[in-house]
């Protein structure tokens, strides 16, 4: 059988730097033939950086891609690194008019190409395009009707993008037809909670059905509300786990593989014949001739996180790209003392360091002693800057300008801590974390232009009893490290309280958060009626009572700062319903 040593490189590419993702390229293709790779493979639209969202409806972009592209491929022959392989995911223009969908030439499309001896020696273009969740593909491209397939050294290697593997049918079902010896697949698939156990489980079900060996390439970082995990892998044509790369790093996941000949009977089938629901087999050869047989050397497998692990994990990743791509080194945020802003701050020295965040203490009238401790207390053992800024004199001299009462006053106090925060944002250049959780941004519990202001929300994904899970989490991770743990226990046991009255608590306006988020999960989650959520065993009252406050507060949502995705149903693109909307449940 012929052997071929495969990298897939697991990296973190830059939506829009094309120049960037090209030298990113360039250097990990040098990394892998130096370990004595033959075929390198790099994620979906890693030229381009993924998803572009509406960049790809550019002309401008589409041809500053293909540029790209072209460039690449000379420049890896000009490097010495002509007679790697090297498979890349960019973004290209349909060449023919798609009439079955009446789109022109030209229209954009998600694709794959090989690049050898200095040229793209074959192209291909996404057929399945992801249309639910985050994804809005039949937006931006027209979908692909090739199943490309090149010959590297003796082996017939066929190439599928990402949600290719998620459907059924298409390239998988054509490359059983094709006789293909492996299945290499570049992904952006994004982190949601444990979907690395479908991934293996799919990558496993869809090899048996191509018949052949699968390795699957994926990015890491973050992406705006996206975080990718990598978790790159190789199984062999029966489904053994070969290789497979950490989550949330880079890596250049080297496997060896023993693969089947590539056919010398063209009577198989002949390339340009529709194969397979309505694909066309594309073939190149990049070479004929199988390596030297060599010693292979073992994959590496990395260990699986436990859950509570991934998800800090994400939430780290998720910032750290966000402030690093978008320019900052540094956040600033108000700390409360609360659980909510503990974590944020934790999540943020993890991400940009301890001695890049700056928490600052912005006590009122209302404010606890022990709040004014525990946001000390959490400064100190995280490391960060801390300052304090008392509120009072601002709230006070507001009030003699401007009178408000009742919630109004109250919300005051929120709104000048937003300020406050905003301002020193603005002079010294640090991106403001928002430190809501799911649970208040499901149920408007938040003041708009107050504790809602910010660039970024990291933990606006996570209810608000996972918000406790990963504190707790966290201080565990931090002993078995034998470190300090970051969160004060005061901050995880003290009932929850925005401190905007006298004795206020969270319990005054909000259901015990054990039963409320069970509600927002049917509802947000499962998408589940008032009916039938009444009919899982919740009083119906409270249902009716939660689900106003969800109905009613979409304009707050929409308003909230971005933030790390890490659930099957983020708000924001997971979850798109009107502002101006008159339905009620029930
Ligand atoms: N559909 C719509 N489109 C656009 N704007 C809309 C709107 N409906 C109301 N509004 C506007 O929204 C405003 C009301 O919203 P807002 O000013 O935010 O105030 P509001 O929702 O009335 O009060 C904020 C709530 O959040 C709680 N809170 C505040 C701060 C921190 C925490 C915490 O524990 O973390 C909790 C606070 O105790 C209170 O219950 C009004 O001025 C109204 O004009
Ligand atoms: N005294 C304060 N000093 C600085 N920031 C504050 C203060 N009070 C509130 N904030 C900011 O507003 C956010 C929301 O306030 P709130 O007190 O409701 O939340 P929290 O204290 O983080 O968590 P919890 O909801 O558990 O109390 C805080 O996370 C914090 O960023
Ligand atoms: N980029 C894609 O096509 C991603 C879709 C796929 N279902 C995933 O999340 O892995």
């Amino acid at each position: 059988m012929p052997q071929l040593r495969i990298a897939l490189s697991q990296i973190n590419p830059t939506v829009g730097d094309l120049a960037r993702n090209a030298d990113l390229v360039v250097a990990w293709t040098k990394r892998a033939a130096g370990r004595g790779a033959h075929l390198v493979a790099f994620p979906e639209m890693v030229l381009t950086g993924y998803p572009v969202e509406d960049l790809a409806l550019r002309s401008s972009f589409v041809e500053a891609s293909r540029r790209t592209l072209d460039a690449l491929a000379a420049r890896l022959a000009g490097e010495g690194l002509g007679e790697t392989t090297v498979v890349v995911g960019y973004l290209d223009r349909c060449e023919t008019a798609t009439p079955r969908l009446g789109l022109p030439a030209g229209a954009p499309q998600n694709a794959v190409a090989v690049l050898h001896g200095g040229r793209v020696v074959i192209r291909s273009a996404k057929h399945h395009l992801p249309n639910y969740g985050v994804f809005d593909e039949f937006r931006y491209f027209v979908p692909g009707d090739k199943l490309a397939v090149v010959r590297v050294h003796g082996v017939d290697v066929a190439l599928a993008i990402c949600e290719d593997l998620w459907q059924d049918g298409g390239p998988v079902a054509a490359v059983r037809a094709a006789g293909a010896g492996l299945l290499l697949v570049v992904n952006g698939s994004p982190y949601e909670l444990a979907k690395d156990d479908v991934r293996l489980e799919l990558v496993r079900r869809r090899s048996a059905e191509a018949g052949c060996a699968l390795a699957y390439v994926n990015m890491v970082g973050g992406q705006d509300e996206l975080v990718f995990d990598g978790d790159s892998l190789v199984v062999g044509a029966d489904g053994e786990l070969l290789g497979r790369a950490p989550q949330f790093e880079e890596e250049l996941l080297i496997v060896d593989l023993d693969l089947p000949a590539a056919s010398t009977d063209d009577s198989a089938y002949n390339p340009g014949d529709v194969v397979a629901d309505g694909l066309t087999i594309v073939q190149a050869t990049v070479s004929d001739t199988p390596v030297e047989p060599y010693e292979p050397a073992p994959a590496s497998t990395a260990e699986r996180l436990s859950d509570d692990a991934e998800i800090y994990g994400a939430l780290v990743s998720g910032l750290r790209n966000y402030a690093a791509k978008n320019g900052f080194r540094s956040v600033l945020l108000g700390l409360s003392g609360g659980i909510d802003s503990a974590l944020v701050a934790a999540i943020a020295a993890d991400a940009v360091g301890g001695a890049n965040v700056y928490g600052v203490s912005m006590p009122s009238k209302y404010s606890s002693d022990h709040s004014k401790d525990d946001a000390a207390d959490t400064a100190e053992r995280i490391g960060l800057n801390y300052r304090q800024v008392p509120i009072a004199p601002m709230v006070d001299a507001y009030l003699d300008a401007v009178k408000l009462t009742g919630v109004a006053e109250e919300n005051l106090q929120a709104r000048v801590r937003g300020t406050t925060l905003m301002g020193i944002s603005n002079q010294d250049g640090h991106l403001v974390l928002a430190t809501g959780n799911k649970s208040e941004l499901a149920c408007g519990y938040s003041t708009l232009y107050g504790d809602a202001v910010g660039g970024f929300a990291p933990i606006k994904d996570l209810p608000k009893t996972l918000v406790w899970r990963i504190s707790r989490w966290r201080n565990e991770e931090a002993l078995r490290r034998g470190e300090t743990p970051p969160i004060p226990e005061n901050s995880i046991t003290k009932p929850p309280s925005a401190e905007l009255r006298p004795d206020q608590k969270d319990s005054d306006s909000l259901p015990d958060y054990e039963i409320l988020d069970d509600i927002l999960d049917d509802y947000v989650e499962q998408d589940m009626g008032r009916d039938a959520i009444v009919a899982a065993g919740f009083d119906a009252a409270l249902v009716d009572r939660v689900l106003k406050l969800v109905d009613t507060a979409e304009y707050k949502r929409r308003q909230y700062p971005p933030g790390t995705k890490i659930s099957l149903k983020a708000f924001g693109r997971d979850r798109r319903l009107p502002i101006t909307n008159h339905w009620r449940e029930g």
